[in-house]
Order: structure tokens, then C-alpha cells, then sequence
């Protein structure tokens, strides 16, 4: 038995098959390309019957790529559909027809209305037909035929064995075992699996392939127990789309099988760099979006937020991750920053921004940051440079800190601000004002606090990253008595950031003793 597992995608047919996920001749043949880059070994191009769109998309896939990889067709028991799929194939170098038909109770009795002796017939009938066509071109000698009785996981295990069987004998080279509703569980599929290869007699002539619907949320490991029952084929589709809840996903087959090698023993064709660009194009081109939190390609799946996580991390790699992130293509690990982290990962990317912060104004930093956080859901770079920034520009000697503030505004309230601020030496003093805005009001109330009177002479507001929760840099310069002191604040809230900003420009003139005024009511 081969220890390679064969890679059959059947994203453009069953995939195509979720609603809203239909794709046209450029787009299936962009998708054929990056699986062909991806090493995909067999491509499930269509279902050339279904339309003369179809059919022309399969055609143009098998004569561009067939070289390449074996370009697949599906073909129901009827002599039309495998006419069509031969028509569309035929130029292809490496080319395999898929006929199926329902082997099931509830798809003989209820949908096809047709006894089992039937079903056998057309099966043999339709592969011996199939395998006549391909061998008239004079190149092939063994064709490649594969069945799939559908609904397998759900026909009596005798009955699925004599279809097997007999589909082997009338040529068929790989027999599919659809678990077509998702049935199955991975016990069960490693006994249908094993059922057959110890009750089919000529099982050792084709391989034995799995197609595992994802409705139990069991598609990937279900395919997994087919492999240690001895399948060597597995049919899977990019992101797991297709049908209902989707086929069994082709990165987490490939990744499951290459991690777990110590365990599987078995390899694949798989270029794995390829599968988070191939993601991001399927789910561009159907338009189905990849949940963040989805295993191998999604957003999440190589970030770390947490404190503990992210200093295990920076220690050892493989303290919280089994795989590489650039072995699926991804540029590396992402350490998210925010309310979870803790002073490891902190100042790790502090450092690597180039920053050289004494511990003093490291703590300082990192108290802003969780505060940020808090409010925040993720803290970009950026944030972290405004926030550092901010932090060492506020080295400054602080006469005045913020202990609360509140403003009122709006369309028929006088603009107001009530502050609090606390003296160096300990005094906290209360005040309010009104003014033209909430941010002119703040500006007067902090003026009257630390008693100077000051001009405004610049002010700017911007968006220092992105998203609704971004964070707003205000930049200003105060003029007092001729002398320009300039402030800055950072903060998601563009007042808070303002009365920052305002209060850093005041503490300077303090320092340098401008234009202080006793403020003989407050007693400072
Ligand atoms: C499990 C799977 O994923 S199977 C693949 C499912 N994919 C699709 O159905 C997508 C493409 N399908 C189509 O474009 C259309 O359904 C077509 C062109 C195949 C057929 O269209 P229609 O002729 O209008 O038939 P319709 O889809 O309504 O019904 C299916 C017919 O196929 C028959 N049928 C179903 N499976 C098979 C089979 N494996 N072999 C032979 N006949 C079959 C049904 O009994 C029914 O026959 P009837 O028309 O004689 O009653
Ligand atoms: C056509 C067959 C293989 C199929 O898609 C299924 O049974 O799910
Ligand atoms: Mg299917």
C-alpha cells in the first residue's frame, strides 16, 4: 500500500455546490491554477452535464492543466452525462471520470426508486462504458475510472461491499466511499473502511478513497480514520466548502497528515506554503469568508494574546504552537497585543520598534498600554509608538495630573467640563467651565486650576491607526506670554486626548514658571 496519500480536490464541483459559491470559466480556471501550484494530485473540475458552462470550464481546465494533474470530471449512471465528461476531457493528458450512484435504502426506495439488483447493473453497466470511451483514445491503457456509491455511510455494509466488488471487476481503479450527509462518526467510518478491505475480494485493484461531509462537524477526522483503516485517496475542498456544512478542508487534511506523520506514517503531494494564499483566493473568488478562528488558515490560527501564552512563546516556540506558521504560508507568529498580555510580549515589541525605555518609563508605558487595552480590542504598532511616545514625551515634571474629568455638549446644552486634577504636592482641586465646545470648556476649566491663563495657538486632531476603535492623537501649542509650549495626548477618546495634551503644554510653562498665577481660591 502507498504511503502517499492521494490529494483529490473537488473545490470547483462539490464546492461549488454551496449556494452562493457558483463560479464562472475565469474564475474556476484561476482556482485551477493555484491547486495545481498547490500540488493537488487529481482536480474535480466539474460536472460537465450540468451546463454548457460547465462543460466549457472543464474542458479549458483539462487542456491548460492536464499535464499537470489529473483533471477530473463527475458523471451520473447515464450514458449522456459520461458523453459529456468524456467530451469535455478528452484532451487532457492526465484525465479520470467519477461516475456515482446512490447505494443507500433511503436513495434506492425514495429517491431513484430503484431495486438493488438495479443499482448494481447500471453501476457495472455505466463504469464498463465509461472505461470502453476512455480506452478508445489509444494512449490510455488503464483508465482511469473512479465510483462512488453515494451515501455509502449509510448502505447496508453487505450490499455496499457487492457494489464494490462488482464496480472493481467492471474496471473502476479507485472506488469512492461517500459519507455524502455527514453521518458518519470516525469509529464507525474506520469499520466501513476495514469492512471493505476484509470482505471485498479484489479490493488490492483500486484504491479506496474517502468524501466526508462536515454536517457533525466530523468531515476532517472521519477522513483521518479512513486513512488508518487503509484509504489512500482523500476528496476535500479548499476552506472545507461544499455542500451544506461543507466537504472535509483540504489544509487541515494536509496538515493533520504532515504534523502527525508520527502517527499517520504517511506523507502527501501537498506544496503546504501554498494553502494560505489558496484560502485567501477561494474565499475571495466565492465570496465565502474565512472564520477567523478556523483552523490553519484563519486569522487566529497562529496569533497569541495571552500574557502566559506569548512569554512560553518568546522562550520556545513550540510551547503553544505544533506547527510552523510559514510552513501554510503564513510570515510568522503574531503576537496580538492587548488586554491579556503581559510585560514579556510588551516588551518585546517596545524593543523591536527600536525603543531603549529605563525601567521607570518601561512601567509607565506598560500601565498606559493596559489601560489602553481595556478599551481597545487590538493595540496595533502604531498605537504602541503614540502611546511610547506620548509616555517619555510626559517625562516631564507632572505639576498637574488628571484624576477625572466630564464633559456635556450637544445641540442645546451650554458646553460644560468638570475636572480634577491633583497637585504634585498632593492637593486635589475640583473645577468647572463652560466654553464654546467640550474641548474649549476643558481647556478654560484647566487653565483656572493651575491658575495661567494661556492662548491657544495650534490644534490637531488625527487618527493615529485604524478601525472604530482607533486611537486619536491631538497635538497643540499654547502661548503664554510669547512663549510657545506645545503638548500632545493619546488616547480612543479625542477630548480626553485633548485635556492630555493641554495639561502636558500648562505643566511645561510650570516648569519653566510661566505665567503662574497663585491660585489664591483653591490655596496652591
Ligand atoms: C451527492 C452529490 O453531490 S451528487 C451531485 C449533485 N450535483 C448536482 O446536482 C449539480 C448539478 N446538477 C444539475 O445540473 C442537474 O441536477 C442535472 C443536469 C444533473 C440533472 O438535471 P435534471 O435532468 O433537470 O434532473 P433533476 O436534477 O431535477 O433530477 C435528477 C435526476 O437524476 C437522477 N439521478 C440522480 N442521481 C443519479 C445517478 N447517480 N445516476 C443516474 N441518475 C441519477 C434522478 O433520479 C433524477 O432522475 P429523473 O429526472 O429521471 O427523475
Ligand atoms: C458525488 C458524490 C461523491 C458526492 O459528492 C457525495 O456523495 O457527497
Ligand atoms: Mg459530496
Amino acid at each position: 500500500m502507498s504511503d502517499v496519500i492521494t490529494f483529490f480536490d473537488t473545490t470547483l464541483r462539490d464546492g461549488e455546490q454551496s449556494p452562493g459559491c457558483s463560479m464562472d470559466t475565469a474564475e474556476k480556471l484561476e482556482v485551477a491554477k493555484a491547486l495545481v501550484d498547490l500540488g493537488v494530485d487529481v482536480i474535480e473540475a466539474g460536472f460537465p452535464i450540468a451546463s454548457p458552462g460547465d462543460f466549457e470550464a472543464v474542458q479549458k481546465i483539462a487542456q491548460k492543466f492536464g499535464d499537470q494533474s489529473t483533471i477530473c470530471g463527475l458523471a451520473r449512471c447515464r450514458k449522456e452525462d459520461i458523453d459529456s465528461a468524456w467530451g469535455a476531457l478528452q484532451d487532457a493528458q492526465n484525465v479520470r471520470i467519477h461516475v456515482f450512484l446512490a447505494t443507500s435504502a433511503i436513495h434506492r426506495d425514495f429517491k431513484l426508486k430503484m431495486a438493488k439488483e438495479e443499482i448494481v447493473r447500471r453501476a457495472v453497466d455505466m463504469v464498463k462504458y465509461t472505461c470502453d470511451q476512455m480506452a478508445s483514445r489509444s494512449d490510455i491503457v488503464t483508465p482511469n475510472v473512479e465510483f462512488s456509491p453515494e451515501d455509502a455511510a449509510r448502505t447496508e455494509l453487505d450490499f455496499l461491499c457487492e457494489v464494490v466488488e462488482k464496480t472493481i471487476a467492471a474496471g473502476a481503479t479507485t472506488v469512492n466511499i461517500p459519507d455524502t450527509v455527514g453521518y458518519a462518526t470516525p469509529n464507525h467510518f474506520f469499520k466501513v473502511i476495514s469492512y471493505l478491505k476484509e470482505n471485498v475480494s479484489n479490493i488490492d485493484q483500486a484504491v479506496i478513497s474517502t468524501h466526508c461531509h462536515n454536517d457533525l462537524g466530523l468531515a476532517v477526522a472521519n477522513s483521518l480514520a479512513g486513512i488508518e483503516a487503509g484509504a489512500r485517496q482523500v476528496e476535500c475542498t479548499i476552506n472545507g466548502l461544499g455542500e451544506r456544512a461543507g466537504n472535509a478542508a483540504l489544509e487541515e487534511l494536509a496538515m493533520a497528515i504532515r504534523t502527525r506523520g508520527d502517527y499517520y506514517g504517511v506523507t502527501t503531494n501537498i506544496n503546504t506554503q501554498k494553502l494560505c494564499s489558496t484560502s485567501r483566493l477561494v474565499s475571495k473568488i466565492t465570496g465565502m469568508a474565512v472564520q477567523r478562528n478556523k483552523a490553519i488558515v484563519g486569522q487566529n490560527a497562529f496569533a497569541h494574546e495571552a500574557g502566559i501564552h506569548q512569554h512560553g512563546m518568546l522562550q520556545e516556540r513550540t510551547t503553544y504552537e505544533i506547527m510552523r506558521p510559514q510552513d501554510v504560508g503564513y510570515v510568522g507568529t503574531n503576537l496580538v497585543l492587548g488586554k491579556h498580555s503581559g510585560r514579556h510580549a510588551f516588551r518585546d515589541r517596545v524593543e523591536s520598534l527600536g525603543y531603549d525605555l529605563s525601567e521607570e518609563s518601561f512601567q509607565k508605558a506598560f500601565e498606559a498600554f493596559i489601560a489602553l487595552a481595556d478599551k481597545k480590542k487590538e493595540i496595533f504598532d502604531v498605537d504602541i509608538v503614540a502611546l511610547v511616545d506620548n509616555q517619555t514625551s510626559s517625562e516631564i515634571e507632572e505639576h498637574w495630573k488628571i484624576k477625572n474629568f466630564h464633559t456635556l455638549s450637544g445641540t442645546e446644552t451650554i458646553p460644560t467640563a468638570t475636572l480634577e486634577l491633583e497637585h504634585k504636592e498632593g492637593n486635589i482641586v475640583q473645577d468647572a467651565a463652560t466654553g464654546d465646545g467640550p474641548v474649549d470648556a476643558a481647556f478654560k476649566c484647566m487653565e483656572r486650576v493651575a491658575g495661567i491663563s494661556a492662548k491657544l495657538t495650534d490644534y490637531n486632531v488625527r487618527s493615529v491607526s485604524s478601525g472604530k476603535d482607533a486611537l486619536g492623537e491631538v497635538s497643540l501649542s499654547i502661548d503664554i506670554d510669547g512663549v510657545i509650549f506645545h503638548g500632545k495626548g493619546v488616547s480612543t477618546d479625542v477630548i480626553e486626548a485633548s485635556v492630555q495634551a493641554y495639561l502636558q503644554a500648562l505643566n511645561k510653562a510650570l516648569s519653566q514658571d510661566r505665567g503662574r498665577r497663585r491660585n489664591e481660591k483653591k490655596g496652591v
